[in-house]
């Protein structure tokens, strides 16, 4: 039986990086992948999502400037942009094993289950571990309802060759936001239905609010306090069976959160504990099992699942397993952006509390330079400060939500305050030029 120094299972971006990071301390480690190298985020998370998204953002500029230097907007074909995500999805998995056995880092294709604390099974053969890195990630969740075989998900979604005519997203989150919002700019009629009257909670209500009035107005419709109890198939139609209520559509997509994948994994073997919302880990990402660390999605965590933070996890891991680590882990604030149209981008500390004496400050940009030369109907920021005056936090609505909030992140790590930016120039007329406006 061969022995590694760490075995990582998953090869999303927590386990890779934990795996090059684990090679560079001059450790033996093997990587075992049973779906497609790379993970989510490159092959059916981030990366397609935001090539789609880059069409309709060229899209909703042209529309934004209607009867300002243009009299049309152009449709946006859907085979031609899929064909171009195509061209980077495609490649992702051969050459992430490629550059695996460039660094000399052993890969395997299988799953892996555990047999004892020490051992997985890949494919019938066995291989022990000194130290393991679980990173396995999340998949999307089925409803449990009847006809839940007709739903489909963000995966299927980011590869469909065809779009249908008339698409429903279930639930108020990330991918439904996103997912209509590419599809709409492409030409489907799209309905988001949503459980209760308060979709995307972790984000400022009022912008979330705001959103929903401009993504109304570019079509998409919107179903609250729907309870969604059956599919069932009429010819070629679907519909959607909310007590007295029904919707009629050409698909259906669930997107009502992911669960984490540890099943196959067989942790009570390893004595592993894991709950629903996914494996247990202490504030050094080690499992109930010393030996064995987790990261990225698959760990219960109340911090956003995204892929900078799988990232950070995944090194930090690496760093604990070869001792060059001694704290636990400590987070910087993390942003976090729904790419819908408008963006909604937040980061840090954005509720008003008491006890930590914080100010908000609501600045509506319209009319700034940055937006009004783009004729954005709005974009608005709200900032939280402490009582020296210090950005802690940051909520934006608008087209450019995900550049600004990156420059609010740095204000916020590097303690920025106005009197500091005011000793810089910055390129004009940029995001950037605009953040002298924005710190006290
Ligand atoms: C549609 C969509 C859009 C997203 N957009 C963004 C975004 O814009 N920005 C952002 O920051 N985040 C985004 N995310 C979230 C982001 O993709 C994830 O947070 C990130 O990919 C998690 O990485 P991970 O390494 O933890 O897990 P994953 O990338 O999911 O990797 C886990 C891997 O483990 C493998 N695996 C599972 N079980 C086993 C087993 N037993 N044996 C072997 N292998 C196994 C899986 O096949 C998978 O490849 C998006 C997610 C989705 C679904
Ligand atoms: N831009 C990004 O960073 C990005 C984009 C997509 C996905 N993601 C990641 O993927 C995760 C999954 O995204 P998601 O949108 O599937 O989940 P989510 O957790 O963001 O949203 C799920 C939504 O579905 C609602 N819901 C739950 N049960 C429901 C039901 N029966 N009927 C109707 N609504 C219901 C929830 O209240 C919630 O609003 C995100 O939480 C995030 O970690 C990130």
């Amino acid at each position: 039986m061969k022995e590694y120094d760490t075995i990582v299972i998953g090869s999303g971006v927590a386990g890779l990086s934990a795996a090059y990071e684990l090679k560079a301390k001059q450790q033996q480690v093997l990587v075992i992948e049973e779906n497609l190298w790379g993970g989510t985020c490159p092959n059916r998370g981030c990366d397609p999502k935001k090539i789609l998204i880059g069409g309709v953002e060229a899209r909703n500029r042209i529309k934004q400037l209607l009867g300002k230097g243009f009299s049309e907007v152009p449709p946006l074909n859907w085979q031609e942009l899929q064909s171009f995500k195509r061209t980077f999805t495609d490649p992702v998995s051969a050459n992430r094993q490629k550059e695996l056995s460039q660094a000399g880092i052993d890969h395997l294709t299988g799953t892996a289950s555990f047999l004892d604390e020490e051992t997985v099974e890949v494919l019938g053969k066995t291989f022990r571990g000194k130290h393991f890195v679980l990173a396995t990630g999340q998949r999307p969740t089925i409803l449990p309802i009847e006809g839940k075989e007709f739903l489909q998900t963000s995966t299927d979604f980011l590869a469909l060759a065809e779009l249908p005519k008339q698409l429903i997203f279930i639930g108020g989150g990330y991918v439904s936001f996103e997912l209509a919002t590419i599809a709409r700019a492409a030409g489907s009629e799209v309905t988001i239905v949503h459980h209760n009257q308060r979709p995307l909670k972790e984000f400022d209500e009022e912008l979330v609010q705001e959103a929903i009035v401009q993504m109304k107005k570019a079509g998409i419709q919107f179903a609250f306090d729907v309870d969604t109890q059956k599919i069932t198939r009429q010819n070629e139609k679907l519909q959607l069976i909310a007590g007295k209520e029904s919707f009629e559509a050409d698909a259906i997509f669930c997107a009502t959160g992911r669960q984490p994948n540890v099943e196959s994994l067989h942790l009570e073997r390893a004595n592993v504990d894991f709950t629903k919302k996914g494996i247990i880990v202490n504030e050094c990402l080690q499992t109930t099992n010393p030996q064995i660390f987790a990261c990225g999605d698959v760990i219960e965590k109340q911090l956003p699942k995204l892929t900078p933070v799988a990232t950070f996890e995944g090194q930090y891991v690496a760093q604990k397993v070869t001792q060059q680590q001694q704290k636990t882990i400590n987070y910087p604030v993390i942003p976090t952006i729904v790419y819908g149209s408008p963006k909604i981008a937040t980061v840090g500390t954005t509720k008003i509390e008491e006890d930590r004496q914080v100010e908000t400050v609501t600045q509506e940009m319209t009319s700034w330079f940055t937006y009004h030369r783009v004729n954005e109907p709005l974009a608005k920021v709200k900032l939280c400060f402490n009582k020296e005056n210090f950005l802690i936090g940051a909520s934006v609505l608008s087209e450019q939500a995900d550049e600004l909030i990156d420059f609010l992140t740095i204000a916020i790590n590097q303690r920025l305050t106005k009197e500091i930016v005011d000793q810089w120039i910055f390129g004009y007329p940029t995001l950037a030029s605009d953040l002298p406006y924005l710190l006290k």
